[in-house]
Order: C-alpha cells, then structure tokens, then sequence
C-alpha cells in the first residue's frame, strides 16, 4: 500500500489575478518529517503555507493535512485545528504577559483550562521563560517573543506545525535557542514544515529539503542533494602538482574526474572508503609528496545555487 503523507498535494495551484504563484505543487510529506521549504523571495512559500493551513483557497489541484481535504469547508476547520502556524511576523499583545498572551490564545482554540495551565507551564519552562512569565511581552527581546509565538502555535498540541521563517532577524544566540527547540518538537514526532531562507539552518534540522519556485525544482535529503549534483570528491594536497601526476589520477579506472586548484587535486570517485587507498597507492607510486587526504564537503548554498542557476 503507497504510504500516504501527512501532508500531500496534488497540482496544487494558486493565482492572483493573472499570476500563477502556486503552478501545480506536487509533494508528500510523512509524519514526523522536517521538511524544508526553500526558494527566493517571492517564489510563494507563504502561498503555499497559506493554502495549506486552510487561511487561502486554492485555485487548483488538491492537498490533503493529516487526511482531511484543504479545499473542503466542513474538513478546513478541522485542518485549522490540527495545524500550528507560525507566520512571519506573529503579534502578540505588548502590554499583556507571556502567560496570559499564551492563555488568551489557548482559549481561542479551546484548550480545557487544566491542559492550557500545563501545556502553559511546560513550554515556558523548556523555553527558559518560566520566571518571566507575568513579564508583559512588550519588554521581552525579539528571540523571546519569537519563542512565545511558536509555543503559542503549540498550545492544542497539532501534528503539524508551519514554521515561516523561525528565526528571521534574530541574534545567533536566540537563533540557536530557537533551532534546539525545533529540534525538540521533531523529537516529540511532529510534522515540521519550515520556510527559510537560512541555508545552513535547513542543512542541519531538516530531514528533506525541498528547493521551490512556483513548483518544486528539486527534492531529497541534504546529502543527497549534495550527491546526485557534485557526487563524492575527495581532496588530495600535494606538495608539488605536476602534468604526470594529474594524468596518472586521470588513468585510474575508479576515478570519474579531476580538478586542479592551486596544489590541491579534486578527485570525483564513487566511494572514498574503497577507492582512496589504491588512488593514495598510485600517486605515491608517480612520486607524489601528499600532504593531506579529505573529502570535500558541499554546502547547502552550493546546492541551492545551482539549481537556481545563479553563478558563484
Ligand atoms: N493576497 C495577495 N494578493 C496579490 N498577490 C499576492 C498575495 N499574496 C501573495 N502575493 C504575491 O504572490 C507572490 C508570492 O508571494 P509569497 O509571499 O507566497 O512568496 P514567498 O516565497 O513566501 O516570499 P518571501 O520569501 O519573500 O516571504 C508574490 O509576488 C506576492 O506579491
């Protein structure tokens, strides 16, 4: 039986007068994934969390959250429930607490008073926030609030949670503080569907990434992504790079291309693990002084820029 994702689209659409934002999203998100939403300003991420969580129609296609029918008024509502969402600029009453900020909006979802009181305290003390919190929010540091916004998407305890943008404008610290928590909540087994624009953010939380503009132009984990474009190269230094040195690397049967940088050599090879030592084994063999062996690391930026088709 085909696994069915939490989250599914099907020719997911959405048009603002004559402009397509949304062009036939098509994309399955299993349960408990951090699934990373990447793409240029404008490229309608936020459409799409929009459409998702039920606050805009779609003009086409289909999704489906936790199985219920976006596009269905009866099954919206129950979405809504369902969903956390923490938009890009989340308001919160100034002159209100922390606590009675997350107790105002508890009620507005229904939280039982008991549950709301507990879930309250149990994220305000995981978040480091607890002795603050009759501290009216107005006087908080913009990686406080940003705490309080997503432990108030918490509070009826969804399956999924829209992230956009989580740590957009904060200090590397609260960032830091803000992705451990994230980190947290994937632990309790939620669905994550995070936009941003922090590549090495998405790098290290997300299970898969996808990379959009109007549609998605590519979608897998962050190593793969990283090896289907660039494959595996190793790193060889040598103390000194000469023509028969490269022309005995190019020789080797394993070996699927070099690149020379100064007295570095960029070997593409399948499996460092098994073809390293004979590829060692021959260069000393040519004469070769190696002074260092490594594999070279991709970065997420470079993925990302590539696909876009924007030069470095
Ligand atoms: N309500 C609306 N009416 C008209 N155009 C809209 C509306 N909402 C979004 N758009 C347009 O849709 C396009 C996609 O916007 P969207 O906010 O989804 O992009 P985004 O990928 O989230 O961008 P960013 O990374 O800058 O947040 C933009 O050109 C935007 O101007």
């Amino acid at each position: 039986m085909p696994v069915i994702g939490v989250i599914e689209t099907k020719d997911l659409s959405r048009s603002f007068g004559s402009v397509t934002v949304v062009d036939h999203l098509n994309m399955s998100i299993p349960s408990g994934e951090v699934f990373g939403f990447l793409g240029p300003n404008g490229a309608g991420k936020t459409t799409t969390v929009r459409m998702l969580a039920c606050l805009i129609k779609p003009s086409g296609g289909t999704a489906t959250v936790d199985g219920l029918d976006v596009t269905d008024e009866k099954d919206a509502m129950q979405v809504r429930s369902r969903v956390g969402l923490l938009t890009e600029t989340p308001g919160l009453y100034d002159t209100l607490s922390a606590y009675k900020n997350l107790r105002f909006y508890g009620r507005l979802y229904d939280v039982p008073e008991q549950r709301l009181n507990d879930r309250i305290e149990y994220y305000l003390k995981l978040l480091g926030l607890w002795e603050k919190r009759d501290q009216a929010v107005g006087g908080y540091s913009k990686g406080m609030r940003q705490k309080i916004a997503i432990a108030r998407c918490l509070l009826h305890d969804p399956k999924v949670l829209f992230l956009d943008e989580p740590t957009s404008g904060l200090d590397p610290e609260a960032s830091h503080l803000v992705r451990d928590f994230i980190s947290e909540l994937k632990k309790e087994g939620r669905t994550i569907f995070l936009c941003t624009h922090n590549l090495d953010e998405a790098d290290r939380l997300c299970d898969r990434i996808g990379i959009f503009r109007g549609h998605l132009l590519s979608v897998d984990s962050p190593s793969r992504l990283k090896d289907k474009l660039y494959g595996r190269q190793v790193v060889v230094k040598l103390k000194e790079v000469t023509p028969t040195l490269v022309n005995t690397v190019k020789a080797q049967n394993y070996v699927g291309g070099v690149e020379v940088n100064g007295k570095e050599l960029l070997v593409r090879v399948n499996s460092p693990e098994s073809d390293n030592p004979a590829l060692v084994r021959a260069l000393v063999a040519a004469g070769a002084d190696i002074q260092f062996v490594s594999e070279a690391s991709r970065s997420l930026e470079d993925v990302y820029f590539n696909i876009m088709g924007v030069k470095q």
